[in-house]
C-alpha cells in the first residue's frame, strides 16, 4: 500500500487512540490495545477553541501547549496510568454480550469517525486508505443498520476513500451531509440527497483564508493546508518541532482578520472552521431526525471515534442517556 509510518494508538494521549462511545463502562479485563469504550463523562480533552481573532502572546502559548500535548513523550513511568486507564475504558469487544443485549429492540444507527477510525494514522493525509477488509465490514453494517461517515474532512474526499454509496456522508465535521445515493431505504421524506449545508455563506471565506494559509506557511517544510470544503486542516505531523511556534504565530497572524472562524485542534492538525454552532454532535442530532428517531427511545445510536472532535458526538450521546 503505503511505505509511509502507521501511528499507533496510544491511549493515554487520548488522541492517538480509538474509542468507542456505547454504554457506561464496566471496568473488566484488561483488553488488547485498539478500540475501547469511552465513557464521555466527566473528563473531557481541553480544546483550544477561541475566536480566531484572539493574537495574543497568551494564546500563541496555549496553542502551542496544546500542539504539543497531542504527542506526548512515552515514559515508562506511565505505564500505571495506562493500565488504570485501560481499566476505566475496556474494550468494547469484551462488552459484545452487553451491546447486543442493549440493542434488542432497537433500530442500531452506526456513525463512523473516518481518520483513526477506519484508517490507519498515516504522515501523508492524501495517503490515509482504509483496507479491503475494513471496507466490507463497513459494507456488511450497511446491510443491516443506517450507517453514517463523520469526517473532518470534505465529503467528497472521504467518499472517494471510502466507496460505499449505500451510506450517509457527513463531511467537513458534519457541516456537509449526504443521504446515500444508492437505495432510497434510508432517504428523508423529501428525497433530497444533501440534506444540510448550514456554513454554505462562509465558502468564500474558507476559500480566502485557505489561499493565505498556502502562501504563509509555504516557507515551513513539512506543513500542509488541507481544503476541507467547510473547514481548513492545517497539519504539523511532519513539521519539526522546533518550527512549531513559528506555524502556530503564522496559522494566528491569518485567522485573526476573520473574527467569525474558531480555531479547534485534532490529531497533529489545527483546524479553522465558521464559529457556528454545528459540529459532529450536532449532525449526528440532524441525522436521528433525519431518519425520524429524534425523540425516540427504540434506537441505539453507536459511534466510533478517535479524536477531539469526535467528543461533541459523544456528549450528545451520553445527554441523550
Ligand atoms: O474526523 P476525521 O475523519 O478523523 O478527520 C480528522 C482529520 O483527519 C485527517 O488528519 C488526520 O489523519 C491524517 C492521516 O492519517 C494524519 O496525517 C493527520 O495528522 C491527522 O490529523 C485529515 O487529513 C484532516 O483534514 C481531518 O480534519
Amino acid at each position: 500500500m503505503t511505505n509511509q509510518n502507521v501511528i499507533v494508538s496510544d491511549p493515554r494521549s487520548g488522541l492517538e487512540s480509538s474509542f468507542l462511545s456505547f454504554s457506561p463502562a464496566v471496568p473488566g479485563p484488561l483488553p488488547p490495545p485498539g478500540r475501547f469504550i469511552a465513557v464521555p463523562a466527566k473528563k473531557s480533552f481541553k480544546n483550544i477553541e477561541s475566536a480566531a481573532g484572539d493574537h495574543g502572546a497568551n494564546r500563541i502559548t496555549a496553542l502551542l501547549d496544546s500542539m504539543r500535548a497531542s504527542s506526548p513523550p512515552r515514559r515508562s513511568s506511565e505505564t500505571e496510568n495506562l493500565k488504570s486507564w485501560i481499566v476505566h475504558h475496556p474494550s468494547a469487544l469484551d462488552m459484545f454480550e452487553e451491546i447486543i443485549n442493549a440493542s434488542k429492540g432497537k433500530q442500531i444507527i452506526m456513525f463512523l469517525d473516518y481518520d483513526g477510525t477506519l484508517s490507519p494514522i498515516v504522515d501523508d493525509p492524501d495517503k490515509a486508505f482504509m483496507t479491503a477488509e475494513m471496507r466490507e465490514a463497513v459494507r456488511d453494517t450497511a446491510k443491516y443498520f443506517p450507517t453514517a461517515i463523520v469526517s473532518g474532512r470534505c465529503r467528497a474526499k472521504v467518499f472517494n476513500f471510502v466507496k460505499l454509496s449505500e451510506l450517509y456522508y457527513a463531511g467537513s465535521h458534519g457541516m456537509d451531509i449526504k443521504a446515500p445515493a444508492k437505495g432510497r431505504k434510508y432517504r428523508n421524506g423529501n428525497n433530497q440527497t444533501v440534506l444540510c449545508q448550514p456554513a454554505r455563506e462562509f465558502l468564500p471565506m474558507i476559500d480566502e483564508v485557505y489561499k493565505s494559509l498556502v502562501e504563509k506557511t509555504k516557507s515551513i517544510p513539512g506543513a500542509k493546508v488541507e481544503n476541507n470544503k467547510f473547514c481548513l486542516s492545517v497539519h504539523f505531523r511532519r513539521v519539526e518541532e522546533k518550527r512549531w511556534t513559528e506555524l502556530a504565530e503564522q496559522v494566528k497572524s491569518v485567522t485573526k482578520e476573520y473574527p467569525k472562524l474558531r480555531l479547534t485542534q485534532g490529531r497533529k492538525v489545527l483546524e479553522i472552521r465558521p464559529s457556528i454552532k454545528w459540529d459532529k454532535g450536532k449532525a449526528l442530532e440532524f441525522l436521528l431526525e433525519s431518519l425520524g428517531y429524534a425523540n425516540s427511545n427504540d434506537v441505539l445510536p453507536i459511534y466510533i471515534g478517535d479524536d477531539r472532535t469526535d467528543e461533541d458526538a459523544f456528549k450528545v450521546l451520553r445527554d441523550r442517556g
